[in-house]
């Protein structure tokens, strides 16, 4: 679903490669943990799958597409396939609950019938039904993460991208979100989740792909969180 050949990446200002000769595969269906210090490259890793970045050097593939060879015009389509979460949520703050889910429909031209059915059935799958109404201020931080989470897999992409999705949540609001990335992942949805989480990590036991550096240092399954900071 997601193969990295020899990819490095060099930021124009930088010295040293953010990712250098990386290369992995992430298959169909699999949860996997990208852990590693600051810097070591993880958003990096996360923005070249959305071709939000393109590699100084390699090949990468993702959902069946050589990222190299598609043209720019069809990289709406290749990310219509990812949904996306990240740390602060990035909810629309003058729409409400409804809205902010049913735009991320609206935008690919889904008909108005499709919205109103498949809306109530994904804030239902992750249990914000009766708060459909609200704006993103008048919840939690937990519940607005829960919007996002639901905005990302309305569409039901091949592939969710989650950075630090958990990093402004207390730990029995990170949980709650994990159960629900766990849920998504069950649905056959492959899930990439970049974390400084210890404790979501050793929970979890998922596959552990730790970067330092911007290189592979080590690929676990069931694996724990494991370095020290
Ligand atoms: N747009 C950019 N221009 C120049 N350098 C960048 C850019 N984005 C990231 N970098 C650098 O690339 C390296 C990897 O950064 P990246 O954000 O991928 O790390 P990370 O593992 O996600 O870190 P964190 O855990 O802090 O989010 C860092 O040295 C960073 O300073």
């Amino acid at each position: 679903m997601i193969l990295f050949d020899n990819v490095s990446k060099l930021y124009p200002t930088q010295n040293q490669a953010a990712l250098e000769s990386l290369t992995l595969e992430i298959e169909k269906g699999e949860f996997v943990f990208l852990v590693g210090p600051s810097g070591s490259g993880k958003s990096t890793f996360l923005r070249m799958t959305l071709r939000e970045e393109k590699p100084t050097a390699g090949r990468i593939r993702v959902a069946g597409k050589d990222l190299h060879r598609l043209s720019n015009w069809k990289v709406p389509h290749l990310r219509r396939r990812i949904g996306t979460v990240f740390q602060d949520f990035r909810l629309l703050p003058n729409k409400t609950v409804f809205e902010n889910i049913a735009f991320a429909l609206q935008v690919i031209g889904k008909p108005r019938r499709q919205i109103n059915r498949d809306v109530p059935a994904v804030l239902e799958l992750v249990g914000l039904d009766g708060k459909e109404d609200r704006l993103p201020d008048q919840l939690s931080g937990g519940e607005q993460q829960r919007v996002a989470v639901a905005r990302a897999f309305v569409n039901r992409p091949l592939i969710l991208l989650a950075d630090e999705p958990t990093g402004n949540l207390d730990p029995g609001t990170s949980v709650g979100i994990m159960k629900l990335l766990d849920r998504i992942n069950r649905t056959g949805t492959t899930v990439v989740m970049a974390t400084h989480d210890q404790s979501i990590v050793d929970q979890m036991r998922k596959r552990v792909i730790e970067l330092e550096h911007g290189k592979l240092v080590r690929d676990q399954s069931r694996g724990v969180y494991g370095y020290t900071r």
